[in-house]
């Protein structure tokens, strides 16, 4: 797929990966709507944007992915702005075994909800244009993460679920791909996450620490790269992208028929 001309959205666009995924994606001369709830980081990353690419090639609008209205509403905006949508990536997501139905709604519920509004802009069948959702997971969504229990329960919900879209759209004729990011620890805000939000497995935070040690720290950059692999590959279909230290492969899950 090429980009030039195609309209994007990334959820959690703000910082971190979504941000670095949004500038990929202007680099490549698309454009992009990036939702977050951080208002402030938002409209300053778009002012710093528009400075290097033009004001009409992004757009902020603030939106949690909790919301149906506001996902939606965005969704729609981007539509009217852009003339249509060919790339959706929902990105956002936290790290709280505290507030764990928090996590669940946002790293889970909200990939689901992004996924179907997307699709009611995509798909083929419906008069859309076709096009790429690419959801992230993590490492954590195809292996346990022992001090994150039910942030690795979401991320493993978010690979299933992607992963049956993926097909579900095959055999429909939807004309929609469906792939997955499952990066390694890479250097964001999200990695600090405070002895507090790891709740009752916060005496196992040390043990991550030596696992981050052993894996090393990813920088933003090798996971933008990955993500733009997905995207530009045409016959990447419900897959799983792993980035790693030493590079990126496809996770090889096993047939079930
Ligand atoms: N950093 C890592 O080590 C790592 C590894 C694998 C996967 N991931 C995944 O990558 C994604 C991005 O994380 P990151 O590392 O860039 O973290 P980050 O904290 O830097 O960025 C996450 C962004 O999501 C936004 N966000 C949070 N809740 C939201 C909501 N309800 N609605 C809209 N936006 C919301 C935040 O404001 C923030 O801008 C997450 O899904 C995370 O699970 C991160
Ligand atoms: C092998 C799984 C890699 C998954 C990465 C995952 O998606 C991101 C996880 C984010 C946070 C990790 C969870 C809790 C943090 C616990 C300790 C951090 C200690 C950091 C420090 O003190 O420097």
């Amino acid at each position: 797929m090429a980009l030039d001309g195609k309209a994007a959205l990334v959820t959690g666009a703000a910082q971190g990966l979504g941000k670095s995924f949004s500038e990929v994606l202007l680099q490549h001369g698309a454009k992009v709507a990036m939702l977050d709830v951080a208002e402030e980081a938002g409209k300053s990353l778009k002012e710093s944007l528009d400075q290097r690419y033009g004001a009409d090639r992004s757009l902020f609008i603030p939106c949690d992915v909790q919301s149906q209205q506001q996902f939606k509403d965005a969704m729609q905006k981007a539509v009217d702005t852009f003339g249509q949508l060919d790339i959706v990536c929902n990105n956002a997501g936290i790290v709280d075994e505290r507030a764990w139905e928090e996590a669940v709604s946002i790293n889970l519920m909200g990939v689901i909800r992004g996924t179907y509004l997307a699709l009611e802009h995509m798909n083929k069948l419906t008069g859309g244009p076709g096009g790429v959702v690419i959801n992230v997971a993590s490492l954590a969504g195809l292996g346990p993460l022992l001090s994150a229990p039910v942030y690795t329960a979401t991320k493993h919900g978010v690979v299933g679920f992607t992963r049956a879209m993926a097909d579900a759209s095959k055999v429909s004729g939807y004309g929609v791909r469906f792939n997955l990011l499952c990066p390694d620890f890479v250097q964001t805000n999200i990695l600090s996450a405070l002895t507090s939000s790891l709740g009752p497995f916060a005496h196992l935070r040390d043990s991550t620490k030596h696992l981050m040690e052993k894996h090393g720290i990813l920088d933003v950059s090798q996971v933008s790269q990955a993500f733009l692999q997905l995207l530009l590959d045409q016959t990447k279909d419900g897959e799983a992208l792993m980035v790693l230290g030493n590079g990126s492969q496809y996770y090889p899950f096993p047939s079930l028929e």
